[in-house]
């Protein structure tokens, strides 16, 4: 049995005008790698807010990351963009630096049809000597891919998997089978118990920043088969991300990441700066599921 991946999405920090942190990203993979004991980071996705980033600034993220990591756990780097141009730069880029994979996003707001969408991941992987994650992310993107499409995907050796960031567990029973060799990495964190239970690889989110410990143990009593454990684990971190929610999930993540000792600056507009309010909520949460 192989043991069950741990992917923290990393977060991108910045100042109050919304320039990035250097040195907030780098106390960010250091917490990841030195507390989270994390297996990697997906680089510039959701959660970095990297569709909010010029080329340059992901460009930034992505080396800083990678410089701080230093060859200590696995990197995805996302370079998916409706600019066909940057994604390809990206892709270049970062297999330059020396990430040993890629993701890329479905392109999505101008409804591309399927043989648009084929094209675009094959012309970002066809001048550069690296892997990709397909990421599907339905409800943000509006497109769902079905099982014969990402069959027609994985035609391109290159792609080897699916960051798989979709309720249909329907789906995702069709995709497992189909594609048993596939790296299928789930990506809702309230739904990793299901998720498990169909065989998913492991996982990738956001509130592993904070929470990974905690879900490490879930994954560790799964595998044991102690499922009444990895229940209970999940529910636990499930109230917690019911709580994230209500309170603003992508700042929340940040100030409470600061209660945990990292000063990983705030989120950029025109996302919500913190409030009073938030602030509380985040102490609130800090309290309730991560104080010792
Ligand atoms: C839309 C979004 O942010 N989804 C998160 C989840 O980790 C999500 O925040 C969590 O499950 C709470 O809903 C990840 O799937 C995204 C992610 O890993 C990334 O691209 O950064």
């Amino acid at each position: 049995m192989t043991k069950k991946l741990l992917y923290a999405a990393q977060m991108t920090a910045f100042d109050k005008d919304g320039n990035i942190n250097l040195d907030g990203i780098r106390a960010l993979v250091r917490y990841n790698i030195d507390v989270n004991k994390v297996d990697g980071l997906y680089v510039c996705g959701s959660t970095g807010e990297a569709f909010m980033l010029n080329t340059d600034e992901k460009k930034q993220v992505m080396k800083t990351v990678y410089d701080e990591a230093n060859g200590a756990i696995d990197l995805v780097a996302q370079v998916g963009s409706l600019n066909l141009k940057e994604a390809k730069e990206l892709a270049k880029y970062a297999t330059d630096l020396g990430y040993p994979k890629l993701s890329a996003v479905t392109p999505f707001y101008y409804n591309f049809t399927f043989e648009q969408i084929k094209n675009y991941y094959n012309e970002i992987l066809k001048d550069v000597d690296n892997k990709l994650l397909i990421y599907s992310i339905p409800a943000l993107t509006g497109v769902a891919l079905t099982t014969d499409q990402f069959a027609e995907l994985f035609e391109n050796p290159k792609i080897i998997g699916i960051k798989y960031t979709n309720a249909d567990f329907y789906l995702l029973e069709r995709v497992r089978n189909a594609f048993p060799d596939k790296l299928i990495l789930s990506g809702f964190d309230e739904m990793l118990l299901p998720a498990l239970a169909l065989n998913v690889d492991g996982c990738i989110g956001s509130t592993y920043n904070l929470n990974a410990p905690r879900v490490r143990a879930e994954m560790d009593a799964f595998e044991a088969g102690d499922i009444e454990k990895a229940r209970e684990l999940q529910h636990i971190s499930n109230d917690m991300i019911t709580d994230l929610i209500a309170n603003d999930i992508y700042p929340t993540l940040k100030l409470v990441m600061k209660h945990l000792g990292v000063d990983a600056g705030v989120v950029k507009k025109p996302m919500s700066q913190p409030t009073p309010e938030m602030e509380a909520g985040a102490k609130a949460i800090y309290e309730k599921y991560f104080k010792n």
